[in-house]
This record gives C-alpha cells, sequence and structure tokens, in this order.
C-alpha cells in the first residue's frame, strides 16, 4: 500500500499521515446502562426507547409520555433490576463482560486466520461504546472496509436494522468512507442450530430428570410489526423447529414462546410468563428447562426476567424444577460459528 504522505511527487510537507490497508470487523450489539443508578439508567432508556425502530409511535404522542410518565419511573425498576444481576467486580453489567470475553476469543480466532491486517472491535447501538465511536477509531486506524455484524441471529427492524442505521450514521461523518458490508440473519445456519442444540444436550446431559418441555423463549415484539411485514417472529418459528430436528425431538418437546412485554398493545404470543404458569398448572409439566436464543449473550432479559421474574411464575403455579439454559455467549462452538460467518463475509476483502 503507498502511504499518501509520503509520496514525494504530490505531497506537501504538511500532508497529513494516512493509515491505510486494514479490514475492520465491527461486532455489535444492543448496549447497555453504565450504571444501575438513576441517571445512567435513565440516558439508557431514553435513547433506546426514543428509537422509532423499537417503538414507532409519533413523537409528538409519544415523548411526552416518555419523558414525563415512563422516564420518572422505569430507570428506578429497571435499575433494581441490573442491580441485582450487576457484575461488581468490572463494574458493568453482564452484557458488556460477555460482549467484551465474545470480542476477545473472536479477535484470536481472526488473528490466527488472517493475521493482523484485519482488527476486530465491538460496539453498542445504545450507550458505550458507541457505534460512531469505534466506526471512527477502525477508519483513523487504516480500515478501508468495514464488515459490520450486529450479533442478531434473527432479523427485526428493532435490533439488526436499527444496528446498521446507526451503522451508516457513523460513515455519514466520515471524510473518507470505508467500503462497508454488513451481515445477513444468520438463525437458520445449520452451525448456529448445532451450538444451540449442544448446549441443550449438555444441559439436559447434567440433569438428574429430563425436563418434561423445553421453553425456547424470543424477546417479543408488537404484533402489529408481524403484521407491516417483519420477519422476526418467522424467523424465531424456524429456529425452534430446526432445533427440533437437529434434536430428534418431537413437537410436543418443545414450544416457542415470547417474552419482556412492554406497553398496553398485543404482543407476540403466547407470553412466556404466562405459559410456563399454564405448563405447570394445566398440563402438568412440572419440570422444564427454558433457552433464549434470540440473545447471543446473557443480559437482563434472560439473568433477571427469564432466571428470577418467569422461573416465579412457574414456580408459584405448582412447577417444581426450573432449568435455565445460558445464552451461546463465548462458547468455543459460537465463535467458531460467528468467525465462520465473518470469513465467508469477507470474501474478495482480504
Ligand atoms: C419496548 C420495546 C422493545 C422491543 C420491540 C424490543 C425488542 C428486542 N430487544 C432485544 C434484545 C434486548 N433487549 C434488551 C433490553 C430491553 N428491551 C426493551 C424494550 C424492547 N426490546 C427494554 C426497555 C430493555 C431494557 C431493560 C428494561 O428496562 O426492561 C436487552 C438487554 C440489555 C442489557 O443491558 O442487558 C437485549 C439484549 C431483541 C433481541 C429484540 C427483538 C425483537
Ligand atoms: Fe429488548
Ligand atoms: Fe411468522
Amino acid at each position: 500500500m503507498t502511504d499518501l504522505a509520503t509520496r514525494p511527487e504530490h505531497a506537501p510537507a504538511d500532508h497529513p499521515k494516512v493509515a491505510r490497508g486494514k479490514t475492520g470487523i465491527l461486532l455489535a450489539n444492543l448496549g447497555t446502562p453504565d450504571h444501575y443508578s438513576y441517571w445512567p439508567m435513565r440516558r439508557y432508556l431514553n435513547e433506546f426507547l426514543s428509537d422509532r425502530r423499537v417503538i414507532d409511535y409519533a413523537p409528538w404522542k409519544w415523548q411526552p409520555l416518555l419523558q414525563l410518565i415512563i422516564l420518572t419511573k422505569r430507570p428506578f425498576t429497571s435499575g433494581e433490576a441490573y442491580k441485582s444481576i450487576w457484575n461488581h467486580d468490572k463494574g458493568e453489567s453482564p452484557l458488556m463482560t460477555i460482549t467484551k470475553d465474545q470480542t476477545a476469543k473472536f479477535a484470536d480466532l481472526m488473528a490466527a486466520r488472517h493475521g493482523d491486517q484485519v482488527m476486530v472491535d465491538f460496539c453498542m447501538r445504545y450507550g458505550n461504546p458507541s457505534t460512531e465511536s469505534k466506526v471512527r477509531e477502525m477508519v483513523k486506524a487504516g480500515c478501508e472496509r468495514i464488515l459490520f455484524f450486529p450479533l442478531y441471529p434473527q432479523y427485526a427492524g428493532a435490533t439488526s436494522a436499527t444496528a446498521n442505521d446507526q451503522f451508516f450514521r457513523a460513515l455519514m461523518k466520515e471524510t473518507w468512507q470505508p467500503a462497508s458490508r454488513t451481515i445477513e440473519p444468520y438463525y437458520d445456519d445449520p452451525r448456529y442450530i448445532d451450538a444451540l442444540a449442544n448446549s441443550v444436550e449438555e444441559a439436559y446431559g447434567q440433569l438428574e430428570k429430563r425436563p418434561d418441555i423445553l421453553v425456547v423463549s424470543y424477546h417479543g415484539m408488537p404484533l402489529r410489526y408481524l403484521m407491516q411485514g417483519d420477519p422476526y417472529h418467522c424467523q424465531c418459528a424456524k429456529v425452534t423447529r430446526l432445533l427440533k430436528e437437529r434434536l430428534g425431538w418431537k413437537d410436543t418437546d418443545l414450544v416457542t414462546t415470547f417474552q419482556s412485554k412492554f406497553g398496553p398493545e398485543d404482543w407476540l404470543q403466547p407470553y412466556t410468563v404466562e405459559e410456563v404458569a399454564r405448563l405447570a398448572s394445566e398440563d402438568g409439566k412440572k419440570n422444564i428447562a427454558v433457552i433464549a436464543p434470540a440473545f447471543s449473550a446473557d443480559c437482563i432479559e434472560t439473568l433477571e426476567e427469564i432466571n428470577e421474574e418467569i422461573k416465579e411464575s412457574f414456580e408459584e403455579a405448582g412447577g417444581e424444577h426450573f432449568t435455565y439454559i445460558p445464552c451461546l455467549n463465548d462458547r468455543d462452538d459460537h465463535i467458531q460459528v460467528l468467525a465462520d460467518i465473518a470469513t465467508e463475509n469477507l470474501q474478495g476483502w482480504l
């Protein structure tokens, strides 16, 4: 690669140094508050819940409700939930710790495969480290190409699309814009399904008694988004089917549910919190396991909502044994899947 600053025929003495020749891979997740106290929680929730890909109401209707009512209460209640799962040793949320671990392992794998021409980092859609700051760092370090990799197996407007939007906004600010690619959702990639199935088989192998049913719980979204054409629901349904086929199970061995309902509208159903209670009280399923394939890393929605709230709902309805199967996190087979997908998407660039 020619360094523009060293080309005598046209470069003046004060020509800026230009770093070149690298390819960046920017992993992206949703984001998380910097702390569980009121103001960091409020800043995070404000950014998140003001995103029209997440809540599509007209701002003149939604913003007064958000600013005056929701953001006066929810930072306290959600802050309490975050506090209960906080990684106090590191001073960060589990989502942050796990994303760092994933990135470190992924970077090692990519370096082993492609050497130092590839630069790996992660960013968040909301909060820190911001997408803009990481794109800036990559461009400054000489990345002429960036592969942007949102860590959502299933596509949703509220997750994958808004992450990409933020990436494109960051590119708008660059004088020398790198070539860029984004990743297709990988929900039906056999290697991802295999990693999920491995995690189920390992968890089941450690239990004294096989659970009566596996609850496959996905983050929910308003039903209206499905009607407007968001493919998330169908991609979730397909993951459950592929997982069942890979495990060699029957239809009755697992059930698809949706969690984390927010606000008064109908969301995708059945709701996990109600379904686990119904399974215990009406279907006699006293021993269940829960897995959450929409999350690539454990977070508030799994560690607190599933493993505390949803577990409590099951036990109050007469359930006896509740097993939460962790997300794929930094499991070797998961990082290998991500590295394989990234390598395929780098074709022609390295
Ligand atoms: C209000 C609308 C929301 C939609 C739609 C939504 C979709 C959605 N979210 C994830 C993944 C995550 N969500 C997380 C937290 C979280 N989600 C919402 C709201 C919606 N999510 C809120 C308000 C919060 C904050 C916590 C709270 O106050 O309850 C997280 C965890 C972040 C963490 O720090 O641990 C993730 C991850 C997906 C996959 C999804 C898909 C439709
Ligand atoms: Fe969410
Ligand atoms: Fe569907």
